[in-house]
């Protein structure tokens, strides 16, 4: 029998990936992603300001047994080293990634964990103003990532992109648009990881004060961090792993376009 998480080639095709400044060739394949076993309900989390408005953060999002059990199957997928020098207009980044369409993947991961609730409890109001719109789901392009020592994302911006959405729900896709970058950290120092901190650098409230302090989320296992992306991105950085393996799984929130 074929490993569980050996990819099945489903289309190739080659379309604009919605990743931070790149232009990439994205495959579709279909994989048996392990179930989400046990979660904590969303009463029992919240999105945690790390900086108001700008980047959220929702700690045990993940279990710690369902973060390994995922670090395992992802282990087994083909990565490929991302090229150390890169494209003009592309942050230098070093890490060995894995990138497919899989809409239902994104639709599990919003409504079958805490997300979904989590995002639209702020409110209607809120809704438009904090997510930037009627908030559809997350983006089909699921990207993973693994950091090993001496890898690391240098300093970029994460780009706003329009793709089609495909509701669960309704056959035909909606026009939409990602607004903020979803991280969801699988590793941390308790699995042996260091270093690898997503740091976030705020603009200066004006040309005489001296930039504010960089905010740093270390990395913790099963936290997901939302950051707002397109006009509204801080410059930020995935910092050097210095020991171990970083792993982190990469979407963004759709909104109606
Ligand atoms: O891995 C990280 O900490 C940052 C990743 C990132 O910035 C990105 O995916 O655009
Ligand atoms: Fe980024």
């Amino acid at each position: 029998m074929a490993p569980k998480s050996k990819p099945q080639k489903k289309t190739t095709k080659s379309t604009v990936a919605s990743g931070s400044n790149a232009i990439e060739k994205q495959q579709q394949f279909s994989l048996q992603w392990p179930s989400f076993s046990t979660l904590m309900p969303a009463s029992d989390l919240e999105l945690a300001p790390l900086l108001p408005d700008q980047i959220l953060t929702i700690s045990n999002f993940w279990t710690f047994n369902l973060c390994k059990e995922y670090v395992k199957f992802l282990a087994g997928l083909p990565l490929t080293t991302t090229p150390g020098k890169p494209k003009r207009g592309e942050a230098a980044r070093v890490n060995d990634r894995f990138q497919l369409d899989d809409p239902d993947f994104a639709e599990r991961l919003w409504s079958g964990t805490a997300l979904k609730e989590l995002i639209l409890g702020v409110g209607a109001d809120e809704q438009q103003r904090l997510w930037g719109g009627k908030v559809l789901g997350l983006n089909s392009n699921i990207r993973i990532y693994r950091y090993s020592q001496g890898q690391f994302f240098d300093q970029h911006y994460d780009d706003a992109n329009n793709v089609t959405f495909l509701a669960s729900n309704s056959q035909s896709p909606i026009p939409a648009r990602t607004t903020w970058t979803l991280l969801l950290y699988l590793t941390s120092p308790k699995t042996g990881c260091k270093g690898g901190e997503t740091v976030f650098y705020p603009d200066p409230t004006s040309r005489r004060e001296a930039a504010p302090p960089p905010i740093v989320a270390d990395l913790e296992v099963g936290m997901a961090l939302l950051h707002r992306h397109g006009n509204d991105c801080l410059l930020h950085e995935g910092r050097e792993v210095t020991q171990g393996e970083k792993w982190v799984i990469r979407s963004d929130l759709c909104v109606k376009r």
